[in-house]
């Protein structure tokens, strides 16, 4: 049975900057990788290393994207979020991952996290097929590979809603 709304619930979803959501319906998106699977929100990377099913995206507008992204074993993936932080959380597999700026290496297995807040060069080198779940911020728009450098371009403010971006002047 549905719970009761509490009196002080708010009238409407709000942004996380606390402004309320337009057109917004009061539905929850449920989604399983299932219905990802070679769709435009299921990418392979060109370097063959990985591959990405982008769950919630920018166009979702609620300031980040969530992905489940698997690296094959025995690759080796150089990466530089030059334009986003990310936070991944192994769910399978084991990872070496190291930080490109230090030359530290840490040892990634499933029930660990690693979180690039300093936009930090890492390889990421896994010994078994590595899976992950992924948070970025700002949110990737929906088909993003690596460039030469392994970065992703930053989003368009308008294309994930953040009004701070977005006012006029
Ligand atoms: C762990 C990592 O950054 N892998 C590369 C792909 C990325 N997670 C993505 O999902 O776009």
């Amino acid at each position: 049975m549905p719970s009761a709304r509490p009196p002080d619930a708010p009238a409407a979803s709000t942004t996380p900057y606390g402004e309320e959501k337009k057109g917004f319906e009061r539905t929850v998106i449920v989604r399983s990788l299932k219905d990802i699977e070679n769709t435009d929100r299921h990418v392979r990377s060109k370097s063959g290393t990985w591959e990405s099913k982008r769950i919630v995206l920018a166009k979702e507008k609620v300031g980040f994207s969530f992905h489940e992204t698997v690296l094959y074993a025995g690759t080796e993936t150089s990466m530089w979020y030059a334009n986003h932080i990310e936070a991944v959380l192994c769910v399978e597999g084991e990872a070496e991952l190291t930080n490109d700026e230090t030359g530290e290496a840490h040892w990634i297995e499933p029930g660990t996290m690693y979180l690039l807040d300093g936009h930090e060069r890492h390889t990421l080198r896994p010994k078994t097929d590595f899976r992950c779940v992924c948070v970025f911020n700002p949110p990737v728009t929906g088909r993003e590979d690596h460039d030469e450098n392994g970065t992703y371009p930053p989003p368009e403010p308008e294309a994930w809603g953040d009004p701070k971006l977005t006012e006029e002047g």
